[in-house]
């Protein structure tokens, strides 16, 4: 961030805004169809010179900066915004103008707001002032005072949105912080999802990740805006890997999933060969595109989400940027044509399939939609990637081609949203067929319909036998009984509904994890097997009833987490610390990272099995090994449990180990690796994360230690069933951990980063950070396991 004062004070700021209002409105008080006598041209030049301190009037064009249109302008700027230069303009005349980007680009934010107030307004003072908050840290706090107007209104997403604009998210992050506290404001949804929106818009992912679970402490269910906006800032910033997760988890906040959301992630993966380090994903993360861009076609809709679609699309006229496709798979390309034609009433064929239980005929018409840009954007990639995968990508642009065809809404009276459960659960994820079977779907296909269907004839049975399910220390707490049976029976339907199509999207999207990972079990280590002991697994998934073992302050905090000393051979440790210097020196390692959560961390990936890594020779051996074997805990943690019955998710793991390197000063603020809202038990994401430490010459006084934080548990303030709807549809598998809320800064452990340490902690609940490091270069390795989304 520029620590360079502007020019300008507020005050004189705001004597110059005043006196440019004053004269307009007189001009105006003349003759109300009189244009205002400061130009458009004039205006911008004013304000952009006012925030450079250069003297006004001082006229220029906008073509002295070869630009047609502001627009064109704008967008110029925000990309040298992006790499964060400070750039020279000549104008026309011969003179140099050094131009701080971010304050030109407020500048220009300013213009574009009087542009539609047609008059120098309020917002565009808000954002001048802004730039103040922005540029000094002095002035913040009059800033802050100068956006309090705005505030008592009760209106801070405006402001906040205001930063969103003028890419200023530190001030949007420092507005929330302030504003949070105070008990005159009221911050709702549109606050915390406009911080989001200027987070991302500044690559400010871990920053997006930490507003959107903010909103979940204070109780503030994600918009889709804020979803999207988190999702594309992962995206943006190749943290794919996040940004699939947060796409699986669309659904459990009620959710779905837009063109642009999965445009993001797809172009997301389209650029990951050109990222450093991440090369060992060449053409897998394509074909992992393409695979998402078939799930985006075959995700269902609701009518609510046509209306929003409709609504965004009539705002941004972005019609032409979607398709709807109304084709079921087998003939996909046939029905494309049939259906896309224009004139063709509602554009839809009902597709029937039959319900093998009862022998009904069901509607199964899938409504498909796909973005354009989307599929283009892969076929771009693949057309310049190995001559293997060109058709490929000529193949997909034809296909994007003939399904261009002009947008349609789905009948009112059809039940929008239906696919066929059968399809899915072939692709599903392993155990999760067995476990809809537990719930009487049985693995035939079954359509929405078939769900209700379900859910209906559960409700009913759990009428009949009441008092087996509600009352004390029951499924249901006597409250219900305050209502009718007839009341009950509806209510459970509507919630079992809602549950079973929510695992019914999720099942869809779920698949591409699948493809990346493979179940622990397959994945046994005679090393991890030996050394992984029941308590551990009790430390892990039952901390209350684990007895102190081996790092016992970490088990008084009755975390879910474990240390695991003197279990990777000193040789093997210490052989990987060598080669992840020597790939250090070979310049393997990623930029320093920009974030201001973890500043000048730098990290490379090590893709030590799976596709594509066969005798690679991409990862050296001591970090493959090491790799190979850290593998084989999750798999050995998942047994132990077993043995013991502990209730434990089953868990995969992606064959993938991410090193990462804390320089002097580089730290990590308190964070959890994965945050979610969520109650569905069909999760497939992360819930475990394994470090290995790699610092031989690690001393006290290195800085670097893991700081793990006192983690406080809720219960669920939601009244009704909640957590329990799994249990009351007989299915057993919910697993999910979304009631944690978190109180860091109170109890926390420090955890030395020493060679060979191993750490293992539940990912969505365990708030951890990195104190600042000082040694030159303090490594880790790093395995995210995921859950399989089956009960034991
Ligand atoms: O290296 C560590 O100790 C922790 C790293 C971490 O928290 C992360 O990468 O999410
Ligand atoms: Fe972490």
């Amino acid at each position: 961030m520029s620590k360079k004062r502007p020019a300008a004070s507020i005050a004189s700021l705001e004597r110059e805004i005043a006196k440019l209002k004053k004269e307009n409105a007189e001009l105006r008080g003349e003759d109300p169809k009189k244009k205002p006598r400061v130009g458009r041209n004039a205006k911008e030049a004013y304000v952009t010179c006012l925030l450079l301190g250069q003297e006004y009037p001082f006229s220029f064009e906008m073509d002295d900066f070869g630009a047609n249109s502001t627009d064109e302008l704008h967008a110029s700027f925000r990309e040298n915004l992006r790499d964060g230069k400070e750039i020279e303009f000549t104008l026309k005349g011969g003179k140099k103008v050094e131009a701080n980007l971010r304050v030109w680009s407020l500048g220009i934010a300013v213009r574009r707001e009087e542009d539609r107030t047609k008059l120098l307004s309020v917002p565009a003072l808000w954002r001048t002032t802004l730039a103040l908050l922005h540029v000094d840290d002095d002035v913040g706090s009059a800033a802050e005072a100068q956006l309090r107007p705005l505030a008592a209104r009760n209106r801070p997403w405006q402001a906040i949105r205001s930063c969103a604009d003028a890419s200023a998210w530190p001030c949007a992050l420092e507005l929330l912080e302030r504003w949070r506290s105070r008990a005159d404001l009221r911050l709702g949804t549109w606050t915390y999802s406009s911080t989001i929106v200027a987070c991302g818009r500044g690559d400010q992912w871990q920053h997006s990740m930490a507003v959107l679970s903010r909103m979940e402490e204070v109780r503030l269910s994600a918009d889709l805006i804020a979803m999207s906006a988190t999702i594309s800032s992962c995206a943006a910033a190749a943290q794919w890997q996040r940004a699939l997760r947060y796409l699986v988890e669309l659904p459990q906040a009620k959710l779905e999933a837009d063109a642009m959301t999965y445009h993001a992630v797809t172009s997301a993966l389209v650029k990951l060969e050109k990222i450093p380090g991440m090369g060992g994903w060449k053409g897998e993360s394509l074909e992992l595109a393409m695979k998402l861009l078939e799930q985006m076609s075959s995700a269902s809709m609701a009518n609510e989400s046509w209306k929003t679609r409709d609504e965004t699309c009539a705002k941004e006229v972005t019609y032409s940027r979607v398709i709807h496709l109304t084709v079921s798979r087998e003939d996909d390309e046939d029905k494309a044509d049939k259906f896309g034609s224009p004139g063709q009433a509602e554009g839809q064929r009902p597709v029937w399939a039959t319900d093998q239980r009862n022998g009904q005929r069901i509607e199964v018409t899938p409504t498909y939609s796909v973005a354009v840009h989307g599929r283009r954007a892969v076929a771009a990639a693949l057309g310049a990637s190995s001559p293997r995968l060109r058709p490929l990508g000529a193949a997909t642009l034809l296909l994007a081609a003939s399904r261009r065809a002009p947008l349609r809404r789905p009948s009112a009276s059809r039940t929008a949203g239906t696919a066929v459960l059968g399809s899915a659960s072939s692709s599903a994820p392993p155990g999760l067929v067995e476990a809809l079977a537990q719930a009487g779907l049985g693995g035939t296909a079954a359509s929405e319909a078939a769900l209700r269907h379900v859910a209906e004839r559960r409700a009913e049975e759990l009428v009949e036998h009441l008092e087996e399910v509600v009352g004390e220390g029951k499924l249901l707490d006597a409250g219900w009984l305050q209502m009718g049976k007839e009341e009950i029976r509806k209510k459970l339907a509507e919630i079992f509904t809602g549950y079973l199509l929510e695992i019914h999207q999720i099942v869809q999207v779920s698949d591409v994890f699948n493809d990346l990972s493979v179940p622990c079990r397959t994945w046994r280590r005679p090393w991890a097997d030996a050394l992984v002991a029941a308590h551990h697994a009790r430390q892990l998934w039952a901390p209350h009833l684990a007895v102190a073992q081996d790092f016992s302050q970490l088990n008084a905090l009755g975390l879910g987490c474990i240390v695991l000393d003197g279990m990777v051979p000193p040789q093997l440790a210490a052989d990987a610390h060598a080669e992840l210097e020597q790939m250090a020196q070979d310049g393997k390692l990623s930029d320093f990272s920009q974030s201001t959560c973890n500043p000048g961390s730098r990290h490379l990936w090590l893709r030590f099995a799976g596709p594509g890594s066969d005798g690679d020779g991409l990862v050296p051996p001591a970090l493959a090994t090491l790799g190979d074997a850290l593998a084989g805990l999750p798999g050995a943690l998942e047994e132990r449990a077993r043995e013991v019955q502990l209730s434990s998710p089953r868990l995969r793991i992606v064959p993938n180990l991410m090193a990462a390197t804390y320089g002097p000063g580089s730290h990590y603020v308190p964070h959890k690796d994965m945050y979610s809202g969520g109650s569905c038990g069909f999760e497939n994401t992360g819930m475990l994360t394994i470090l290995c430490y790699l610092n031989p010459h690690w001393r006290p006084g290195d800085g670097g230690e893991l700081r793990v934080f006192n983690t406080l548990r809720e219960a669920p303030a939601s009244p009704g069933p909640g957590r329990r709807v799994p249990e009351l549809l007989q299915i057993t598998a919910d697993h999910s951990e979304s009631t944690t809320t978190t109180s860091h800064g109170e109890a926390f452990v420090d955890v030395e980063p020493l060679l060979g340490r191993i750490v293992i902690f539940r990912s969505r609940e365990v708030w951890h950070g990195i104190q600042p490091s000082k040694a030159p270069r303090r490594w880790a390795v790093t395995l995210w396991v995921l859950a399989d989304g089956q009960p034991e």
